[in-house]
């Protein structure tokens, strides 16, 4: 059994951060570790919610008493996503090492969640440009969207070509392996749903279906680099678990938009999630 120590907000209501990623995670046999980095009532995009970020020093506690446990050892991979504070970077990133001085092989996948104005997801100061600073460079897996892609590159990108570039760029800066999300407005086809992985091996695309939401779901990144880990945690190839992942992560979609719903519907996609049928392959474009 592979272990993951998960360092992701929660959130009671709905799905996004831990609650988007742990259950699918364990669904592909990944025993999954969940720390916290805030309690929400529900996720940012609501533009309301209740509830407290975590103060930092939860962090080296929870990591120090699994320590104590003997435990650190059977840790696979450390994985970050949405962050509550500045202070929390600097807290997960030691977490890591220390992962590190008991399994020398763990892995590091970081969700870089910076936030975006204009889609509602708020994220508290300082965070991002920790990532950038911090977090980039201790990274093994880096899983940008459009708006972080370009803000860890310090690239600007708004076509195809360029895409490709802040990728290999990235590559360049720490992570052996770049999963950009969703590519949006620099994708390769019009009208679908286009995602990169980059590699010391070259660049792949992976295009699938853009289904019209009422209003876009949350927590789809996070989904994302979960099933992305996993993937790789059993055992599959850096593609393979990218196609797998895509596949996956299309099924929820399409699910989701069939039932409706604003919040991601990964009980009712549960068998897709475990057993995605293989409908979409990446085609190799650098
Ligand atoms: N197949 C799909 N069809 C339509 N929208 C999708 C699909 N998959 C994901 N989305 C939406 O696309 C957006 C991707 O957002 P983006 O900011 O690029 O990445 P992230 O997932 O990190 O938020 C999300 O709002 C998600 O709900
Ligand atoms: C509490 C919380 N966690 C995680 C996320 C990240 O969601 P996504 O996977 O859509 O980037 C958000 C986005 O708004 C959020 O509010
Ligand atoms: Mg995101």
């Amino acid at each position: 059994m592979k272990n993951v120590l998960s360092i992701q907000s929660h959130v009671v209501f709905g799905y996004a951060g831990n609650k988007s990623a742990t259950f699918p995670m364990q669904l592909n046999g990944i025993d999954v570790w969940a720390l916290n980095t805030v309690q929400f009532s529900n996720h940012t995009q609501y533009g309301k919610w209740t509830g407290m970020v975590i103060p930092h020093q939860q962090i080296p506690e929870i990591v120090n008493g699994i320590e104590a446990i003997g435990e650190l050892k059977n840790c696979d991979a450390v994985i970050s996503g949405y962050i509550g504070s500045a202070d929390q970077v600097d807290e997960i990133i030691k977490a890591f090492h220390q992962v590190k001085t008991h399994n020398k092989n763990a892995l590091y996948l970081c969700d870089p969640v910076m936030g975006s104005e204009e889609k509602g997801c708020v994220v508290a100061d300082g965070v991002r440009e920790k990532l950038i600073d911090i977090a980039l460079p201790h990274a093994d897996i880096i899983t940008p969207n459009l708006f972080e892609l370009q803000q860890l590159s310090g690239l600007e990108v708004s076509n195809f070509e360029q895409a490709i570039n802040a990728v290999q760029h990235l590559l360049g800066k720490g992570p052996k392996m770049v999963v950009v999300k969703h590519l949006g407005s620099a994708g390769k086809y019009q009208g679908k749903f286009d995602m990169l992985l980059g590699t010391q091996n070259g660049v792949w695309l992976l295009s699938r279906p853009l289904y019209p939401f009422a209003k876009d779901p949350v927590g789809v990144g996070d989904l994302t680099a979960g099933l992305f880990l996993a993937n790789l945690l059993n055992g599959k190839s850096e593609l393979e678990a990218f196609e797998r992942m895509g596949n996956a992560v299309n099924e929820v979609m399409e699910i989701t938009h069939k039932l409706g719903s604003y919040e991601l519907q990964l009980i009712e996609a549960r068998h897709a999630i475990m057993d995605p049928k293989a409908q979409f392959t990446a085609e190799k474009v650098a």
